[in-house]
């Protein structure tokens, strides 16, 4: 299986808004707001639906910061591929609120609970709440991560 997914990160000074997902892939952890894109969906529209599904807010302006790609393997072979666009957002109306899907929080930039998120976030994160853009690919075995490469993107405006 291979999907199309996005992750959004809240910023408001220096602070980040997190999530704390209460289902699905990643159940338990923190991460960012975000989904699979359905069909005849942009990244854009996409994560823009799952910030109003997950915590009733709305984005009004996207900072796209790159793209992460998480292989999955299980008994050496592929199981899934999923390819993921990085938004941070600085604008946005509403108050985050929980939903059954998620219960959201704010941290300070210098004090993510990275032990309570997947293993590759420590890896790109931090570059992308500094500001740049990030290209990482990530070898998962049973969801242990196993390999991987993370690229500082060149900032093209
Ligand atoms: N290794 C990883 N590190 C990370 O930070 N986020 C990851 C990740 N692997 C997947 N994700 C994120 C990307 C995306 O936001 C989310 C995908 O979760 P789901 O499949 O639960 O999405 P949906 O909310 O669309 O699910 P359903 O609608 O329930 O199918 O998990």
């Amino acid at each position: 299986m291979i999907s199309l997914e996005t992750l959004l990160y809240l910023i408001q000074g220096e602070r980040v808004l997190l999530i704390l997902k209460k289902r699905g892939l990643g159940k338990g952890l923190f991460n960012g707001v975000g989904g699979k894109v359905k069909p005849g969906e942009t990244p854009e529209q996409a994560v823009v639906r799952e910030a109003e599904e997950e915590i009733g807010v709305k984005p009004i302006q996207l900072s796209w910061r790159g793209l992460l790609e998480f292989w999955n393997l299980e008994n050496g072979q592929v199981e899934s591929i999923h390819y993921v666009h990085v938004y941070v957002s600085e604008k946005y109306v509403g108050e985050p609120r929980e939903s059954d899907e998620a219960a959201p929080l704010w941290f300070e930039k210098g004090n993510i609970p990275y032990d309570r998120m997947w293993e590759d976030d420590r890896l790109w994160l931090p570059v992308v709440l500094d500001g740049k853009r990030v290209y990482g690919k990530f070898e998962f075995e049973d969801w242990k991560l196993r390999k991987w490469i993370v690229y500082l993107l060149q900032q093209t405006g």
